[in-house]
């Protein structure tokens, strides 16, 4: 039977990353995407946005939407204090599968707690399931029409906290017009884009940073 993308994706990890490595880890989903074959990851180039991102906020609580195959999952964690948590969430099983092998083989199992389901679901039960009070940092990656909502849903079950900080991908491509009219426009943000490229390609793309002021 035919494997999949995910499936040759974790293989290049496997094969050519080292274990208990995340920068290795990250180099060789790179080295595979822009080598063999194009998978959406966020990229070098984004990422190294996201890393001085991580960085300077140094989160100690942390919620990913879109896991897909745990590339920003194991970019952001490798950058985590000790103590820190990332929380991430996967809709696709597949998905989902791939990305536990891409984290145990980064070594990071202890930091990332990945939970499959619709982030609609999920959002709302934050709180009573994992123990979370707020979010010092969202990453939104996942269906770019979900990504309004969900930041609406965040403000509405108290996840974010003055100072929480959202960092949206492919804000341009492919886009996300409703999310960026919003934090760009309410008076409860302060946006900033970083202007990119579309991971692995010179497409026009962006991360867009906002600060929730609460
Ligand atoms: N927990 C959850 N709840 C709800 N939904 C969820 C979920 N978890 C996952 N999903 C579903 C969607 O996950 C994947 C979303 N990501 C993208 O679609 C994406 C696409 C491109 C792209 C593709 C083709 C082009 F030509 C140009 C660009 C680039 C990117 O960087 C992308 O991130
Ligand atoms: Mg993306």
């Amino acid at each position: 039977t035919q494997s999949t993308r995910p499936q040759r994706l974790l293989h290049a990890v496997q094969k050519n990353a080292t274990r208990g490595d995340p920068r290795s880890v990250v180099k060789a989903i790179d080295n595979f995407c822009r080598q063999k074959e194009w998978a959406m990851n966020v990229g070098d180039e984004k990422g190294c946005i996201l890393d001085s991102v991580v960085s300077e906020v140094n989160p100690v609580t942390v919620l990913e939407l879109g896991t897909y195959c745990g590339y920003s999952t194991v970019r952001i964690a490798s950058l985590l204090p000790p103590h820190a948590k990332l929380i991430t969430l996967e809709f696709n099983p597949d998905y989902a599968k791939i990305a536990r092998q891409v984290i145990a083989w980064a070594g990071l199992e202890d930091k990332i707690q990945l939970v499959e389901g619709p982030s609609g679901e999920w959002i709302p039960k934050m709180k009573e399931q994992f123990g979370v009070k707020t979010f010092d940092l969202v990453f939104l990656d996942h269906w770019k029409d979900r990504y309004l909502p969900d930041t609406k849903l965040l403000e509405d079950c108290g996840l974010l906290r003055k100072g929480s900080i959202l960092l949206a991908d492919n804000v341009i491509c492919p886009g996300t017009p409703d999310y960026l009219e919003y934090v760009r426009n309410s008076p409860r943000y302060k946006s900033q884009y970083f202007k990119s490229h579309l991971e692995y390609t010179k497409v026009e793309d962006g991360l867009e940073k906002s600060v929730f002021l609460g």
